[in-house]
Order: C-alpha cells, then sequence, then structure tokens
C-alpha cells in the first residue's frame, strides 16, 4: 500500500499531455493555453484620454480656450498650441501635441473659455501607448486556463484562434449486480445507482463533457467486455466498484486482461483506500472505490489533477488551505483521513457522519479536511490544512 503523497505524485508522472488544437475564441473558456502568446500590437496602441474633459499642454495658466473637439474613433485629431484647450471624451485619441487632460467636473466653461478650477498633474488622464503592454512581450503562457479576462485581454489585442490542450472523452463504467436506475420503484436488496450522475457532474465542474456511462454486471467476462468497449471509446475510463477483495470484484482482473499496466493498487487513507490507477497507451484508468464518499473523495484528490494535468494545467490539485479546528479529532488508524467538513470564518467542523456510504454530509461539505497518516490527535484551536471544494 502506497502514501497518498507517492499516489499523488504517479497520478501526476502518468499524466500524458494531450494533443493540441486550434480553437476559435469564443469555444476557449477553460482550457489551458498549448502556446505562449505574444502581443501582436501594443495595448493601448495610440495615445488614449481615461476621462471626459479638456486635452491641453500643461502650463501654469488656468485659463485656456478651447479650440475643437475629439470623440472616441474620430481619425482627423485637431491640433492645439499651448494655452489652447481640445474638447475630449474617453478613450479619444490624444492630440500629439497635448500632454495632459482635464476632467470636466474640474472645470469651468463659457462658451470657448475654459476655466481651470483644480489644475491636474502634467500625464493626468492620458494612457501612454503600450501602457497595458507592448508589442511582441508575452501575452499568457502555456498552461494558462483561459478564464473570462483572459478571453477579454486576448480579444482587446486582436486574437480570434488560439491553441489549446484538447479535453479528454470519458466512460463512467458503474458495476454491480445491485445497482438500480432511479425512476422505478426499488427492487428488493436493491439500491439506486448514484455514482454515474455524481462522477459525470464533477467532471463537468472541470469542463469535461464528452462523458458516456456504461453498466456492467458483476460477472469477469461482462466486466471484460465493458473495459475493452470503454477503452476504444474514450481517453479515460473510470470504473466505479468492484475493486475491492470480494467474490464478485472482477475490476483489476479485467483491467489487467485488456492490457492495461498497473500503477498502483491500495493507498494508505480513508476513504478511497482500494483505489486503482493505470495506464494503457494514451489512455488513463482509474478503479474507483463503490461506496459514494470513497468514490468522490478519489475523484478529488487523484482524478481532477490527473485530468487537469492531461489537459494542460501545471497547478493541477486542488487549492489546499489552513483553517482552525473547532472540535478534537483522533486518528488512531495510522492511515490519512479526507473529511467531510464546513469552513466559515476560518474555522473547520468536520460533521458527523463520515462513513463512505455517506453523501448526506458530503452535500454540505465545502472542504475536506485532511488529517495525515502520522497525526494521532488533534486538538480543537489546531491550525489544519483542508481541500477546498469551492473550485
Ligand atoms: N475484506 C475487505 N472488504 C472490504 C475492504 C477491505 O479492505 N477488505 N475494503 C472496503 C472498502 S474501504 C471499500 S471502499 C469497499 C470498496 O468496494 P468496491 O470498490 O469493490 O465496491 P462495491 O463492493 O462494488 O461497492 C461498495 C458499496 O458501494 C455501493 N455502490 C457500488 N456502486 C455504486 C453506485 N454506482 N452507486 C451507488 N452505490 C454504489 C455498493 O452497493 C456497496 O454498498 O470495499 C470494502 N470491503
Ligand atoms: O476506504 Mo473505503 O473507501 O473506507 O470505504
Amino acid at each position: 500500500m502506497i502514501s497518498v503523497t507517492e499516489a499523488q505524485q504517479l497520478i501526476i508522472q502518468k499524466a500524458k499531455l494531450l494533443d493540441t488544437f486550434t480553437l476559435n475564441l469564443e469555444d476557449a473558456f477553460g482550457y489551458f493555453l498549448a502556446e505562449d502568446l505574444t502581443a501582436p500590437i501594443n495595448l493601448p496602441s495610440f495615445r488614449q484620454s481615461a476621462m471626459d474633459g479638456y486635452a491641453f499642454i500643461h502650463t501654469d495658466k488656468t485659463e485656456l480656450k478651447v479650440v475643437g473637439q475629439v470623440q472616441a474613433g474620430d481619425t482627423q485629431i485637431p491640433d492645439l498650441k499651448k494655452g489652447e484647450a481640445i474638447r475630449i471624451f474617453t478613450g479619444a485619441p490624444v492630440p500629439d501635441a497635448a500632454d495632459t487632460v482635464v476632467i470636466q467636473e474640474h472645470t469651468t466653461r463659457n462658451g470657448d473659455q475654459l476655466i481651470l478650477d483644480k489644475l491636474p498633474h502634467k500625464e493626468a488622464n492620458v494612457r501612454p501607448i503600450g501602457e497595458q503592454i507592448t508589442a511582441g512581450t508575452y501575452v499568457l503562457k502555456t498552461g494558462h486556463q483561459i478564464n473570462e479576462a483572459s478571453l477579454g485581454f486576448m480579444a482587446g489585442l486582436g486574437f480570434t484562434k488560439i491553441e489549446v490542450y484538447r479535453k479528454p472523452s470519458v466512460t463512467i463504467l458503474t458495476t454491480g449486480n445491485e445497482l438500480q436506475k432511479p425512476g422505478t420503484p426499488l427492487k428488493p436488496n436493491h439500491i439506486y445507482e448514484s455514482n454515474g450522475i455524481m462522477l459525470k457532474s464533477a467532471l463537468g465542474r472541470i469542463g469535461i463533457t464528452k462523458v458516456q456511462n456504461l453498466k456492467a454486471q458483476d460477472t469477469l467476462e461482462a466486466t471484460k467486455k465493458a473495459v475493452k468497449n470503454a477503452l476504444q471509446q474514450s481517453d479515460v475510463l473510470l470504473v466505479s466498484g468492484g475493486i475491492s477483495v470480494g467474490d464478485y470484484d472482477f475490476v483489476q482482473e479485467a483491467l489487467l486482461s485488456n492490457g492495461v499496466k498497473e500503477h498502483f493498487y491500495k493507498v494508505n487513507q480513508k476513504p478511497g483506500k482500494p483505489l486503482w490507477f493505470g495506464t494503457s497507451e494514451e489512455k488513463s484508468i482509474f478503479g474507483l472505490p463503490g461506496n459514494p464518499a470513497s468514490s468522490l473523495t478519489a475523484f478529488y484528490v487523484y482524478v481532477l489533477p490527473h485530468l487537469r494535468s492531461r489537459m494542460g494545467s501545471l497547478l493541477p490539485f486542488l487549492n489546499e488551505r489552513k483553517a482552525e479546528l473547532t472540535e478534537d479529532i483522533t486518528n488512531k488508524i495510522g492511515k490519512t483521513l479526507f473529511l467531510k467538513a464546513g469552513v466559515a470564518d476560518t474555522k473547520i467542523t468536520a460533521y458527523t457522519g463520515q462513513a463512505s456510504s455517506m453523501l448526506n454530509t458530503y452535500a454540505l461539505s465545502n472542504a475536506l479536511l485532511v488529517v495525515p497518516e502520522t497525526e494521532t490527535d488533534l486538538k480543537a484551536g489546531d491550525v489544519v490544512n483542508y481541500m477546498d471544494l469551492s473550485f
């Protein structure tokens, strides 16, 4: 059995970058950039007024003569001499000779006479060429995850297409004879299948939408066949259940017999101990424990960073933060604990109801409190690490 740290290293080491492709800017939200972009133009590319007011050549005089006007988008720009002013608007080009813009609230206008009630400092309210970025310098680098601000920034520089890493297609294979689709009365000793929808929406949160759900009964033949199909159809396979040591747990055998190379099986943690991870050429395969809370924890701690890494992220793990414990916690089992928890105002509380089958507390959690395997007694007031589930 390996440690959480070793398992986290392995899922990153084995994360092969997906191929790249060119994408229209308007479709690029959430993708990771696969090129270093340099600015094709200066931003701004001309001297711009930052305010509505008057452009002039800086002087100690407080009375100027208004000799013209310039509006945003104008291509004919009026000239001016010392002692003169040009009416100007936000975003308009500042006349070459002018070096300062006074905001209109600091002036009094009588016909073409302009009184400066408050003299601005020289160069006030003039955005110099290249103030934001100069042509030829880096805009954004490989690995940047495209957000609304970066989209606006790139559009402002005139980009229409960029190179990004592809997102993976994923098959979620749920195994178990006891599983029944919600929507029909529950048969005796069956349970409603819930990991499929949970994992699919967790994938959606990291922008992966090409997801199919398959299911298999608990036989070696059915599991092998389903694994084979899934491997032909997707970049990533998440198998749920059937990975423990029972007589009807066939997932490990089915994966190995389909040529998947095992990188680890079992991690020294609770929940999620019987986690399995392997690869087959360009494909990644996780055998997730069937218990719903174990499955989701394994997703947050391993599947999510592995997939983000494959999609080009340089910071693939969930953010780890610190908070103060509200209650004592003991850890007598020598494993890393991931506890469903709530964080508010820098304080963290592990919820009652930590069993691997329980999603009731997970549904209310915004944090996974991490208790290291070496930590036996934590006291109220101790500062602990948690993984931020608000991502
Ligand atoms: N002798 C041992 N038994 C078990 C061990 C062990 O070390 N020795 N480990 C336990 C741990 S820890 C876990 S976690 C589970 C993992 O078992 P499996 O991955 O084989 O999962 P299943 O047995 O198929 O299911 C476990 C549990 O979860 C329910 N389940 C399964 N799939 C779904 C689904 N899609 N939606 C909702 N619920 C699901 C299933 O009915 C079971 O109750 O093994 C322990 N056993
Ligand atoms: O580790 Mo299992 O995931 O406790 O239920």
